[in-house]
């Protein structure tokens, strides 16, 4: 009889060191840094080791992220670097890192989702308010199209401005007074330890949140099979689950992160529920709807959602909104 080394001690075994490569915000490396620890446990004889890199989003600051569009600003060259052998795998935020990879990477793992939902975050003079009890005029800080597409939809009576930098950057703009709020991810909050700046979590009838938002996303090459099953470990399968119909639906109506797309996942047991909408960025038309499957058939959910809100308009609003885009 041949003897066959069990696969654990195969993909544990020191034949290399494991590069990962990560953007330098802080976020960027705190994620990073959270996921080398979540391996290190696991496989203790394997060293990792993090590499920084620039990404296009991270230089281009003074740009309304809307019209550059965003189709892997933030994971290009960290995509390169894969393709090039310089790293191993990448850890991104899911949401930045778009539906369709190129040719020889995959999407490896994806970890437990923090909270999705967007969150409110006010200026000191405002902290007696909640979202629908802020005044005419109040200046809202986003360079989110879907945030801002909902948020006029319901409150048409707000200003939005646009807002760039990283997390810290506009927390000290909205300090000095430039904005009354900011919408930010609430899961970015948390996992800088801001927690405590989050003022209200919106609640979906609001704001859905980004296709992927507050889970983390780890791509490598396709055929590097020690990496994959490295990363396999350390996969939440029922975040898996709901990112997975959230992404072939974003996929199936061809929009990337600055298009007015929300959605909406809760797994129960093994029945899977997306909800997704579809908003023009004047707020004055949105169509929002569900589908219910198993979480096995989780792509296939999306599929069919991303067809029904077509059929309610979609193609209208997207058609428009890549037009606008364009002629920016
Ligand atoms: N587009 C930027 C970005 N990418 C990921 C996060 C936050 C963390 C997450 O959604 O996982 C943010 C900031 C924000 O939207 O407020």
């Amino acid at each position: 009889m041949t003897s066959v080394q069990p696969a654990s001690s195969n993909i544990s075994s020191p034949v290399r060191t494991i590069r990962i490569g990560s953007r330098k915000s802080q976020l960027a490396l705190v994620q990073t840094y959270w996921v080398r620890e979540q391996l290190q446990q696991r496989f203790p004889d394997i060293s990792f080791e993090v590499h920084t890199m620039s990404t296009q989003g991270d230089n281009i600051l003074d740009v309304a992220l809307a019209k550059i569009g965003d189709k892997g600003l933030f994971t290009k060259e960290l995509e390169l670097g894969m393709l090039n052998q310089e790293i191993d795998f990448a850890v991104h935020s899911l949401k930045d890192l778009p539906t369709c990879l190129p040719e020889g990477l995959a999407l490896a793992a994806v970890t437990e989702r923090e909270n999705p939902a967007d969150a409110l975050v006010v200026h000191q003079k405002h902290k007696d308010k909640q979202i629908d009890t802020l005044p005419e005029g109040t200046v809202i800080g986003t360079s989110s199209l879907r945030r801002l597409a909902q948020l006029r939809y319901h409150f048409p009576h707000f200003t939005f401005k646009d807002v760039r930098g990283n997390l810290n950057t506009r927390l000290a703009k909205l300090d000095d007074g430039e904005y009354d709020v900011l919408i930010l991810a609430a899961a970015g909050l948390q996992r800088l330890g801001m927690s405590d700046r989050i003022h209200q979590i919106l609640p979906t009838e609001l704001s859905l949140y980004a296709v992927g938002q507050g889970a983390l996303g780890i791509e490598c090459r396709a055929d590097d099979l020690q990496v994959l099953s490295l990363l396999k470990a350390i996969e939440h399968i029922p975040t898996r689950d709901r990112v997975l119909a959230e992404r072939a639906f974003l996929r199936e109506l061809e929009g990337g992160c600055q298009v007015p797309i929300g959605v909406d996942t809760q797994l129960d047991e093994n029945t899977l529920t997306l909800t997704g909408l579809v908003a023009s960025v004047d707020g004055k038309r949105l169509v929002k709807d569900s589908v219910t499957g198993t979480a096995s058939e989780a792509e296939n959910l999306g599929i069919q959602l991303a067809h029904k809100l077509r059929q309610q308009g979609a193609t209208e609003i997207l058609a428009e909104i890549f037009q606008i885009v364009q002629r920016s």
